[in-house]
């Protein structure tokens, strides 16, 4: 059995992966999160998972490590985490009534190779009023999220209507993951 290494420092993601049962350790790698605008979204996600990756991957040359990016997409615009409050109240309002797309870029390293992957889920927000967004971002924790909301926490109360995976939106798509990883162990 391949030792698995998670490269995050995502509780959610940890979680996810916990509550499968996988058996992994986690390493943090710091990397400076810059999307590579020249590449179709889906693949630039898919390289920072890569380059969050590839650090641990270096330093574990026999284990399986996996790296993961999350965005919320809307319109053509990339949300990433927000900057401050007023950052997270402005893509709040925007993502407001709306359609969205949440993606997860997924990298999984092993010895001298890199599988990228990438899942896609469509989220639909009710109309927030701008109490119902100042309540939030006072009271919820938007800003280490992408798109400033946790669907697992307050936020769930936003949406009106998914499409795909849910644990895509919370961080990881935790079964696709476990399809690709069966042939590594
Ligand atoms: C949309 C959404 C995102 N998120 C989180 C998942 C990710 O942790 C975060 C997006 O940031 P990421 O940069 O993908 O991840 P991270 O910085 O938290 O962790 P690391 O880079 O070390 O792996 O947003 C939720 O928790 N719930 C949600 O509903």
């Amino acid at each position: 059995m391949k030792k698995i290494i998670l490269a995050s420092q995502s509780p959610r993601r940890r979680e996810l992966m916990e509550s499968v049962n996988i058996n992994f350790t986690i390493e943090v790698s710091d990397i400076e999160e810059v999307i590579d605008e020249s590449l179709p979204v889906e693949q630039a996600i898919e390289q920072l998972a890569l380059q969050k990756a590839s650090v641990i991957a270096k330093q574990h040359k026999q284990a399986v490590v996996i790296g993961a990016d999350t965005v919320v997409l809307y319109e053509n615009q990339i949300l990433g985490k927000p900057k401050d409050l007023d950052d997270a109240y402005r893509m709040l309002s925007m993502l407001s009534g709306h359609t969205h797309k949440v993606i997860t870029g997924v990298a999984i390293c092993h010895e001298d190779n890199n599988e990228l992957f990438h899942e896609v889920t469509e989220v639909t927000f009710y109309e927030l009023s701008d109490d119902e967004i100042n309540r939030y971002i006072t009271t919820a924790r938007p800003l280490d999220k992408a798109g400033s909301y946790g669907i697992q926490g307050l936020g769930k109360l936003f949406v009106k209507e998914m499409h795909g995976d849910y644990c895509n939106v919370v961080g990881l798509p935790i079964a696709q993951l476990n399809q690709r990883l069966k042939k590594y162990i």
